[in-house]
């Protein structure tokens, strides 16, 4: 059997779990727990953390949930007012990448890491469909750390469709999911353990 038929028969296995209008695939566990204890420790200790900050209607936004920025070259972009640049891929950053190519079958050359140390910190409704990004690309989010809800929420019929992003686990959104779906990690008064995502996307 060839590598082509193993990620075929991995795919067909997968349901989409969006209605319409786009498909998003939740390959569950794609790392062992030490793996995934491993890797988050190394995201918490290793990774550039910096609070977001934006000019929302004149108003300095700094979010409490911390970012960083990787990508294949020292690429930079500016929005509302701030410019950032991309870091370049640490070793075991690299090889996660590849892991989750593996399992995809996309390429990716960034990634954008988030940081939720709490319940309270979260991300509200959103597309990811900056001009930057390729058009109808796949996003591919590595969780790492607490279990955290994820919804989905489709921009013109209000549809909602959820599920909890586990340790080690990983999501994709493909095709015209980004168009159709706003998407979330709402907050939580649960007492939940801090919370890494490593979402790697295909920018232009
Ligand atoms: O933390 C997550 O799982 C998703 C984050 C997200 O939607 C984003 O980075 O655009
Ligand atoms: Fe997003």
């Amino acid at each position: 059997m060839t590598s082509t038929d193993l990620f075929e028969n991995d795919d067909m296995k997968l349901i989409n779990l969006l209605p319409r209008d786009g498909v998003v695939h939740y390959h569950g566990k794609i790392l062992d727990a030490v793996t995934a204890d491993r890797s988050l420790d190394k995201c918490i200790s290793e990774l550039r953390w910096e609070h977001d900050r934006a000019f929302i209607y004149g108003k300095e936004i700094v979010t409490k949930r911390k970012m960083a920025w990787y990508a294949d070259a020292p690429v930079s972009y500016t929005y509302s007012g701030y410019t950032k640049v991309a870091l370049v891929w640490p070793d075991f950053l690299r090889e996660i990448k590849q892991l989750v190519e593996s399992h995809s079958g996309d390429v990716f050359n960034s990634c954008l890491c988030n940081f939720y140390s709490a319940g309270e910190e979260g991300m509200s409704w959103h597309s990811d469909a900056e001009k930057d990004l390729v058009e109808n690309g796949s996003i591919a989010a590595l969780s790492l750390g607490g279990e955290r809800k994820f919804s989905f929420k489709h921009k013109q019929t209000g549809e909602t469709v959820s599920l909890t992003l586990e340790h080690g686990s990983l999501l994709i959104m493909k095709g015209t999911t980004q168009k159709n779906w706003l998407h979330s990690l709402p907050k939580t008064k649960k007492n939940v353990e801090p919370r890494v995502s490593l979402t790697f996307r295909q920018m232009c």
